[in-house]
């Protein structure tokens, strides 16, 4: 069958095919025919009411009863008749009218004919009515459905006319109800050219129902575009259903006319919300109360239904709430539990923390006793603050037990070095603070005991701020360890009354291996020797011995002997200390008893080791270097002997340790204060330092022993 239809001969299902289409193109061919004829239909049916009403308004005029178009159009294009109405209904409008002249008479009379037109066609559109071309007059335009805007020119004055007849007075015509409406005064020329001449249908004249509806005056502009848009639709449905109405209907009167296609039209769904919009209490369709009465039913369901649902859900939440209630006054109860346990923790920690540091304290003074019945040197350690704020500190942790721990920061993998003192001063420790430590230690002098503090450390390290303070010993402010120790020793020598105390000052530095007395007035010539005494010790008896009897005697001694000190710039240092100096009190008391002590602290700064590359010394500085290091190595070998507790210390290696024998190695309490710079860059000469400090620490000297004779034993040794 397929193949038949495609190319072979016709048979029956070809045959039927022909047949269905061509009772298709009957069907279409009688719709569109039916369509055009009700088109014809109901243009003559508005024609001859536009006739009609003409008669009724100026008396007949030689039309008959059904006039067709060119009848229609030849009887007013003189524009008598259309001036004559326009002027009943809006006296004097046009206030000229020719008259009484034989259509088409001569060229002058239809010159003035068109006087008319024109005349009428200015009143019209003063009355805002739709309007028509003078052209659509003439006999050649027939065709193009200019006789449809004419008849709808007419008929909306007719409208006009009874509208003025319901309400009394002839306003413009409503917008608003009216398709015709959006032909106001400013687009109506237009729109005649648009709507007129391709739908001319669309004029139907729905200005009766302006007349029944209320005033649109105070419509917002939204409801008149939602209104304007009701009514584009409308005239649309109108239009489309035309073709649905029957002759009987088209007979009827237009605004019933009108009525019935409404209604048929707004039980659609599309113009629900229009009307809504329109009329949101529902004036829309109260002439629907059943539909409206629906609605509301339907409406209240709705709501109620709604408000089951959130009544169910508020009890949701109520419930949800009191669950989170409990939860919440369970997780209360439960904090303030932790709350109580954390306290009573807290508590624990402190008492145990008090009691730790309790021990720390306990273990310090028992170790500090220790050492001092061993005998050991005591060592105390002083970091002094960063002096360049890029650099990194090597120093980790203090501990408050003298503990301290460093790393180089430049390598942090390697293992940090913990180191154990008898006291660590922070960088942020006064002078006060040192000497408060040191102050009982000191004040054994005038108790007959030989006493050393010794600055060690690296060059730069703090040494001769700490024993001199801050200006090296220039100013009195601030001042260093050596003054207030002999400001202390005066203040307990006039406090005892009972014994009478000779204090005297030797001053003296070992630069370059020469012991230089720093209290002569020339010490370039007074290089002293060191002598044996006869209990074996060393001392300098060619060394000035100055007598002291206040603290500003010892003041002007001090600063007289930093003056001639040997110091020198050097990239580590500004002011680098180039000599090791010894600061000698001598103490020797008697008692109104006859009793006598001898004792002497030594104060020694020490020159600081360095790094030749690092100070960049050169010249004098470089032989001051080696002459310094070398005694520090001494120093160092000294200190390990006696930790080894050999049988031979090497004392006579160096200046300073012969010079230091009766302190390292003898019955003196000695002091070492080791002072390290935090900067890594220093981490070297810092652990050095430390180790240093660290075997000095092991060094013991033995029970110290009192210099004190009584006077019997004096006496005896006198005769002896
Ligand atoms: N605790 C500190 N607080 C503030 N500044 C300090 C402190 N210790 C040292 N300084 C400062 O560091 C610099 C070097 O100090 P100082 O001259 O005392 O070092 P030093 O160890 O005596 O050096 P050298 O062995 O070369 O003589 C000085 O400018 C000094 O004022």
């Amino acid at each position: 069958a397929s193949r038949s239809l495609r190319g072979g001969a016709p048979g029956p299902e070809r045959r039927a095919e022909g047949r269905r289409r061509m009772a298709e193109a009957r069907r279409v061919s009688f719709r569109d025919g039916r369509f055009a004829s009700r088109k014809t239909e109901e243009a003559a049916w508005r024609r001859h009411q536009a006739a009609a009403w003409l008669e009724s308004m100026v008396g007949p005029f030689g039309l008959t009863h059904c006039p067709s178009e060119q009848e229609f159009v030849a009887a007013l294009r003189n524009g008598i008749v259309l001036c004559k109405a326009i002027n009943k209904i809006q006296p004097g409008v046009v206030p000229k009218v020719v008259a009484n002249a034989p259509c088409d008479s001569q060229p002058s009379t239809a010159f003035q004919y068109f006087e008319n037109i024109r005349n009428f066609l200015v009143a019209v559109q003063a009355l805002k009515l739709p309007s028509f071309e003078a052209s659509d007059l003439e006999k050649d335009n027939l065709d193009a459905g200019s006789v449809g805007k004419i008849v709808d020119c007419v008929n909306s004055l007719k409208s006009y006319q009874e509208r003025k007849k319901c309400s009394g007075t002839y306003g413009p015509v409503k917008y608003m109800k009216s398709p015709l409406a959006p032909r106001s005064a400013i687009h109506v020329q237009s729109e005649n050219v648009t709507l007129g001449s391709s739908t001319p249908q669309k004029c139907l004249d729905l200005t009766e129902i302006d007349a029944e509806g209320q005033s649109s005056q105070n419509v917002g502009p939204n409801m008149e575009e939602a209104i304007g848009k009701l009514q584009r639709i409308i005239l649309d449905c109108m239009i489309s259903c035309k073709e649905n109405l029957n002759q009987d209907v088209l007979k009827k009167d237009p605004v019933t006319l009108v009525g019935t296609i409404l209604s048929n039209q707004l039980e659609k769904e599309q113009f629900k919300p229009l009307l809504q919009l329109i009329s949101p209490e529902g004036a829309a369709t109260k002439n629907e109360p059943n539909q409206h009465i629906e609605c509301s039913n339907s409406q209240n369901e709705n709501r109620l239904r709604l408000l089951e649902a959130q009544e169910s859900e508020l009890l949701e939440l109520k419930t949800m709430f009191q669950e989170v209630k409990v939860d919440f006054r369970s997780l209360q109860t439960q904090f303030q539990d932790d709350i109580t346990e954390l306290g009573h923790n807290i508590q624990g920690i402190s008492k145990a923390a008090l009691g730790y540091n309790q021990a720390v304290k306990e273990n310090r003074n028992l170790y500090n006793m220790l050492q001092e019945v061993r005998g050991n040197i005591r060592v105390f350690c002083r970091i002094r603050p960063l002096m360049n704020s890029k650099s990194i500190s090597s120093i980790e942790h203090v501990g408050n037990d003298g503990s301290i721990m460093v790393c180089d920061p430049y390598k942090p993998q390697t293992t940090r070095k913990i180191f154990q003192f008898n006291q660590i001063f922070g960088p942020t420790t006064t002078q006060d603070e040192i000497y408060r430590e040191t102050q009982s230690l000191i004040r054994s002098v005038m108790d007959g005991y030989n006493v050393c503090i010794l600055a060690y450390g690296q060059t730069g390290s703090g040494k001769t701020h700490t024993m001199c303070g801050p200006s090296g010993g220039l100013s009195s402010n601030d001042l260093g360890i050596n003054y207030m120790a002999l400001n202390d020793l005066f203040t307990i020598s006039t406090s005892r009354e009972d014994v009478k105390y000779d204090i005297r000052v030797q001053m003296v530095e070992i630069y370059n291996e020469q012991v230089r007395d720093l209290l002569s007035e020339d010490t370039s010539s007074t290089k002293l020797d060191i002598r044996s005494s006869s209990n074996g010790l060393f001392n300098l008896p060619d060394a000035k011995m100055c007598p002291v009897q206040s603290p500003s005697d010892v003041m002007t001694l001090m600063l007289l002997g930093e003056k001639h000190r040997a110091s020198g710039p050097t990239a580590m240092n500004n002011r680098s200390s180039r000599s090791h100096s010894i600061l000698t009190v001598h103490v020797n008391g008697k008692d109104i008893s006859g009793n006598v002590s001898c004792s002497c602290l030594h104060l020694v700064d020490l020159a600081g080791s360095e790094r030749v590359d690092r100070s960049e010394a050169t010249g004098d500085r470089l032989k001051e270097a080696q002459h310094i290091n070398k005694s520090l190595s001494c120093l160092g070998d000294v200190i390990t002997a006696l930790a080894q507790k050999n049988s031979h210390i090497p004392y006579r290696n160096s200046k300073l340790t012969q010079l230091l024998q009766s302190s390292l190695g003898g019955n003196a309490k000695t002091l070492m204060l080791a002072h390290i710079s935090p900067e890594g860059e220093s981490y070297v000469e810092t652990l050095s330092t430390l180790k240093f400090a660290q075997r000095a620490s092991t060094v013991e000297l033995g029970t110290a022993h009192a210099n004190k004779e009584s006077n019997d034993i004096r006496e005896l040794k006198e005769q002896v």
